[in-house]
């Protein structure tokens, strides 16, 4: 379990803190709503170790992640529009996941290109592939990090809505099958509807459960 509590942090010039506490369970997809400048960014650069709290406790089956670098975190980060290599083909985008050098290297990314939906297209160059397919990408580099925190900002804005109901139910169906701990932050209600196990909404400086 993934579980932040009264997870403390102020921005410059803001008086009053965030103080977040909330519990998110492997297998599942757990939402972080409110409205723009409410503090979601803010709590994903938390658990992520991109900003430093000044009180509270984060853990990860009772690990206290607040001392690990951000590359030391068991945590992934998928965005909006996922930054890929563009000149390079979508399997070696795919492999930048692994540490160079990794045994089974090849069977492993074309296991994670297969899963993510991907096989055919691995020789292609990055900058050749749809939104869906580069999103695919980063789940399969994702899948071969294998860490344990998925966090989801944005991650289907850029897609139209077809596409974005496929990807939306592969995230869903990833985090299933890996027992991932996924954190998504959406605007878009029918996203949080179609994937949230469990579901938060930012209310002033503190999370409460819906
Ligand atoms: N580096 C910073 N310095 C000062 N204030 C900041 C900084 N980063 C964010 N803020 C402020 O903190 C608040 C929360 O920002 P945050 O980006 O977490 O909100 P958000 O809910 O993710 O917004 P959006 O939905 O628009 O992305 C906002 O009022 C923002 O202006």
């Amino acid at each position: 379990m993934l579980a932040l509590d009264r997870l403390t942090f102020a921005h410059p010039g803001q008086r009053e803190p965030y103080v977040f506490s909330m519990e998110a369970l492997p297998g599942e997809v757990t939402s972080v709503s409110g409205p723009s400048g409410s503090g979601k960014s803010t709590l994903l650069d938390l658990v992520a170790g991109f900003l430093a709290p000044t009180a509270g406790t984060l853990t990860l089956d009772a690990e206290d992640l607040i001392p690990l670098d951000p590359e030391h975190r068991p945590v992934s980060l998928l965005l909006q529009s996922e930054s890929l290599f563009e000149h390079l083909s979508a399997e070696r985008n795919v492999a930048l996941g692994l540490p160079s050098g990794t045994p089974d290297a090849a069977p492993r990314i074309a296991r994670a290109l297969k899963e993510a939906g991907l096989s055919g297209v691995g020789k292609q160059r990055a900058s050749t592939l749809s939104g869906g397919q580069k999103q695919r990408v980063a789940l399969a580099r994702t899948l071969l990090r294998d860490r344990k925190v998925l966090l989801l900002d944005e991650p289907f804005s850029a897609l139209d809505d077809d596409t974005r109901k496929v990807i939306r139910a592969l995230v869903g169906n990833l985090t299933k099958r890996h027992g991932w701990i996924t954190l998504l932050v959406s605007h878009h209600r029918d996203d949080v509807e179609a994937l949230a196990n469990r579901r938060y909404v930012i209310v002033g400086k503190t999370l409460q459960a819906k």
